[in-house]
């Protein structure tokens, strides 16, 4: 049986982090991924970057403003050709990441634990029996599909791996689940010309946000002419010709909705399924994720898990820091998941992006708070760009002055919001943004605004 220093089970953003990181200190380390299509993860493969590109072509599209349907729906399907062509391109980079360093050796094949300190892979055409001191787990995780009569039979049903696909632009489409995926997909097909439908079974769309933000996002959404449904109950999707027809429940009244497609986006969950983790005496916890601790330590000894498949927010950033995390515990080092300022930006047109608290979570929290709203109308990158949708909401804390959190809704905020959270990281007073210095015309800059508005 082949020794290794380490094993990195699943090729994703933290795996590959830290299989480089730990090759240059000199350590021999096996990566076992199972899908030769899948070398990178998630993210560069069938997530953030073709749905983000596709986010762009769609901002396109809407410009060249063509007039007709079959115009739309062949750049459309020239878009997904790109993207296909995208994909192949990185798969051949990552598949490259680590060629000739000759501590690591990538093995394509399933990985299962055959006890605390031994992998199983099974290849296309190999098997091999591997250990190590040292195996950490980045399998990632795979889209949960509820039990909604006749989905599985839908001709036309697809997960965002399959919607990224369709060369066919959907006349209507179905988004069920009004997250973050279904929310992207419904922002970027609208754009491309398809009419879109999501409907979400909360009673709310965006309930992370405070009422005035959440309303401003609906609001636009809805002006762009995409139908949002809350508090929807999904009873049944048939198949209906070539498309299909999906029967839902909603303010008491049971309704119907044709389409040419449906996009199930009702969530991820853990991916853990070919593990064999019992041999290991790895734990789950009751949402299926591998139980860690602050250091991403599993219930076994000398196992760690990162990203999804533990439980972490679901973001390609937050696989690369629980790698980090674990790279320091290597070294004895005390760096936690704790406490750690988690930003997002869903990609919608323009993005909505948060960092922290929101007004009522900082008052749940017993804060004593200040804040400012401002519009995004009259900053002057507003008029440059010729966008002026959205706006700013920032939350101080009244005693310290320093920055509890933000939702910038409004063009270039993905950008933005990395500058709020630096602050917030450092534990700056919001009066470090209010007065700093920022180029000019830039949408940043509305952070001055932003800030000077604090009451
Ligand atoms: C459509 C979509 C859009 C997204 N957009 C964004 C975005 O804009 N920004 C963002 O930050 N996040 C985004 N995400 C989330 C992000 O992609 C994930 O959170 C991230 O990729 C998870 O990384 P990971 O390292 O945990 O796992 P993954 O990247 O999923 O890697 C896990 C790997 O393990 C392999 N594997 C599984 N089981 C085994 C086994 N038994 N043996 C060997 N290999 C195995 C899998 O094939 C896979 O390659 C998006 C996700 C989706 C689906
Ligand atoms: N921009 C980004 O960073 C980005 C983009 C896409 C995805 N992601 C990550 O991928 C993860 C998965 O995305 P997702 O959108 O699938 O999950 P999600 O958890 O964000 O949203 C799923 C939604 O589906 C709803 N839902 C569940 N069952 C339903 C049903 N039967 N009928 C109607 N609605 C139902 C849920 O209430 C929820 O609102 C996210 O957690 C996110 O972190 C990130």
């Amino acid at each position: 049986m082949e020794r290794f220093d380490v094993i990195v089970i699943g090729f994703g953003k933290g795996s590959k982090v830290l299989t480089s990181a730990l090759a240059a200190q000199g350590r021999r380390v096996a990566l076992v991924e199972k899908s030769d299509k899948m070398y990178g993860g998630t993210c560069p493969n069938v997530g953030c970057v073709p749905t983000k590109f596709l986010v762009n072509r769609a901002e396109m599209a809407r410009i060249k403003g063509f007039a007709s349907f079959e115009e739309k729906a062949a750049f459309y399907a020239q878009s997904i050709r790109d993207k296909k062509e995208l994909r192949e391109k990185i798969l051949s980079k990552m598949f490259n990441t680590f060629g000739g360093n000759p501590n690591i050796t990538l093995y394509t094949g399933t990985a299962k634990f055959v006890s605390p300190k031994e992998i199983e892979i099974s290849g296309k055409d190999f098997t091999a029996a591997i250990t190590a001191d040292k195996i950490v787990i980045d399998t990632g995780s795979v889209p949960f599909i509820p039990p909604i009569e006749g989905l599985k039979e839908c001709r036309c049903a697809y997960v965002s791996e399959g919607m990224l696909d369709l060369e066919r632009l959907p006349k209507r489409l179905v988004v069920i689940g009004g997250g973050n995926i279904g929310l992207e997909f419904a922002s970027f097909y609208r754009q491309f010309g398809s009419e879109v439908t999501v409907l979400q079974d909360l009673p709310e769309f965006f309930p992370n946000e405070d009422a005035d933000v959440a309303a401003a996002v609906r609001e636009t959404l809805a002006g762009q002419g995409i139908e949002l449904v809350a508090g929807a109950k999904v009873l049944s999707v048939k198949n209906e010709g070539e498309g299909a027809v999906v029967r839902y429940a909603a303010g008491g009244e049971e309704k119907e909705a044709k389409c040419d497609a449906v996009l199930v986006s009702t969530g991820r969950v853990p991916n853990t399924r070919e593990l064999n983790l019992g041999a290991a005496g790895v734990e789950t916890t009751s949402r299926g994720t591998i139980a860690v601790d602050e250091r991403m330590r599993t219930t076994a000894s000398g196992i760690w898990a990162i990203g999804d498949v533990a439980g972490s927010p679901q973001f390609t950033y937050i696989s690369q820091d629980d790698a980090r995390i674990v790279m320091d515990d290597f070294k004895g080092g005390g760096r936690t998941s704790a406490g750690r300022n988690v930003p997002y930006s869903v990609f919608l047109a323009p993005p909505l992006s948060r960092v922290g608290l929101t007004e009522k979570a900082a008052l749940a929290e017993g804060y004593k708070i200040k804040t400012a709203v401002i519009p995004v109308t009259g900053l002057p990158r507003s008029h440059v760009l010729g966008k002026y949708t959205g706006m700013l909401k920032a939350v101080v804390d009244a005693d310290s002055g320093l920055i509890l959190g933000a939702a910038l809704y409004c063009e270039e905020s993905h950008e933005m919001i990395n500058i709020v959270t630096l602050a917030m990281n450092e534990k700056l007073s919001y009066t470090v943004l209010r007065d700093m210095i920022f180029t000019h015309p830039v949408m940043s800059e509305a952070l001055n605004d932003l800030f000077a508005a604090i009451k």
